[in-house]
């Protein structure tokens, strides 16, 4: 059977959605068919794999579901938020694992407000109590860690040169480290001045990617728990900007481009 797929970006953290609010896939998503079909070299290829449903009783206009390229399932992906309102027509309200969240179509792109961050060292998961704005831990130069929730975990160090740390080598071996019992986003920074900060991501279970939305909005919440930034800066990632704000009532906003780059089919039964 012949499933459609749309595919997306955000900055070129890409995406494979599969629009499932009117015709169901022909059965349940499984971790093994995400990774297939997520797999660079023999499947469409993405950093994350989408599905969109019906948002039921969730008091939203349609819900996805998130799978990253290892096929595991995730609670929150900012940038895939944004390609799933900019599909949705701008304004919708999108149910997630990590809550509702609300987009916005203005002229820098998508909005979305991505609700509160979570700080307390259980709200993570750490696998034991320490200080989430100063982490008393360190992996091979990089020291100190902010740890921040935003509907999935994240770790933020702070660096002169984020462009000379082996990311590559220093990102599966902090994503897997049993400290992080649900694993973690690793995310590297230098701030450049008080609006602007540099950031490189090795995303858990993706890997290196072009731009991750929740790792601006963790390291911008980090840059400003610390007193680094102003409570609005402009995230620059491999892939483009991000502007990210952190009001006054404890939310994130995230603004940036979301782009459709082709439609195309591809049979079910192939990445059974
Ligand atoms: N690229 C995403 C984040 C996707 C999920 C992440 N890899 C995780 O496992 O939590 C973004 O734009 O936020």
């Amino acid at each position: 059977m012949r499933v459609p797929f749309i595919k997306m970006h955000g900055l070129g953290n890409d995406f494979v959605v599969l629009d499932a609010r009117n015709d169901p896939l022909p059965a349940a998503m499984t971790a093994a068919r995400a990774a297939a079909l997520a797999d660079r070299h023999t499947g469409i290829g993405c950093d994350q794999l989408i599905v969109l449903a019906p948002a039921g009783d969730a008091g939203a206009d349609l819900a996805m579901r998130i799978y990253n390229q290892d096929g595991g399932e995730v609670e929150a992906c900012g940038n895939a938020t944004r390609a799933v309102g900019l599909l949705a027509g701008g304004n919708a309200r999108i149910a997630t694992a990590a809550g509702v969240l609300v987009t916005t179509g203005n002229a820098q792109g998508i909005a979305v407000d991505m609700g509160e961050p979570r700080l307390g060292w259980e709200q993570i998961p750490l696998a034991y109590a320490m200080d989430t704005l100063a982490m008393p831990v360190g992996w091979d130069g990089l020291e100190q860690p902010v740890a921040v929730n935003v509907g999935n975990p994240h770790a933020v160090f702070f660096v002169p040169d984020c462009n000379a740390v082996p990311l590559d080598v220093l990102g599966p071996q902090i994503e897997h480290d049993p400290l992080f019992p649900a694993r973690v986003n690793v995310n590297i920074a230098t701030v450049v001045d008080r609006q602007t900060i540099r950031l490189r991501v090795w995303e858990r279970g993706a890997g290196l990617t072009r731009a991750c939305g929740t790792g601006a909005c963790a390291t911008a919440v980090a840059a400003m728990r610390r007193g680094l930034v102003e409570r609005e800066v402009t995230v620059h990632l491999p892939g483009g900007a991000l502007l990210i704000g952190w009001g006054a009532d404890n939310r994130i906003t995230m603004t940036g481009p979301a782009t459709e780059s082709f439609r195309g089919t591809f049979a079910w039964e192939d990445y059974g």
